[in-house]
């Protein structure tokens, strides 16, 4: 594979979280790689885009929702098949609007162990880290 096709794509990651603690999860809709699987929402910057606008872009996009301040928290590497992606994780409080299915996805408000299965492995560190930050102890998710 050529090193152009290796080059990151940057991708830009909403981890919104409600007053409960608990975090949100979208499955993958159909037509996309890893359809079904459940991640974060989200998708890929865009020229000219910071990650928060991109972010912010991406769930209107998919959601319906506009977000407040993003909270850059963590940033991840992926080494997919199908790309080599840059994952920014940012924090999410506030929001407004309604949650709309607009590409036709699922939503679940979660907390550990995550119950709805399967994972996107570019989702799996999340939870580590959710757990590290919530002394959560054993399995954060199933499979
Ligand atoms: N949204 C999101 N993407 C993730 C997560 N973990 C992870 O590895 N990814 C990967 C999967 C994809 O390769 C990439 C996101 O690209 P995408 O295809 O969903 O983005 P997009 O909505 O801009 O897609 P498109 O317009 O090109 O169809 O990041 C995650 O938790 N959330």
């Amino acid at each position: 594979m050529s090193s152009t096709e290796r080059t990151p794509v940057d991708v830009a990651v909403g981890v919104l979280i409600d007053v409960n603690d608990r975090f949100l999860l979208t499955s993958r809709p159909e037509g996309k790689v890893y359809a079904g699987y459940w991640e974060f929402p989200g998708g890929k910057l865009e020229a000219g885009e910071t990650v928060e606008q991109a972010l912010r872009r991406e769930l209107i996009e998919e959601l319906g929702i506009t977000i407040g301040h993003a909270h850059p928290w963590k940033i991840e590497m992926m080494d997919y098949p199908h790309a080599l992606v840059r994952l920014h994780f940012c924090k999410v409080y506030e929001w407004e609007g309604e949650f709309q299915m607009r590409e036709q996805q699922t939503m679940a408000w979660q907390t550990l162990p995550v119950q709805v299965t399967p994972v996107l492995p570019g989702t799996v560190p999340v939870l580590q880290w959710f757990a590290s930050e919530r002394g959560f102890q054993g399995a954060t998710h199933q499979g």
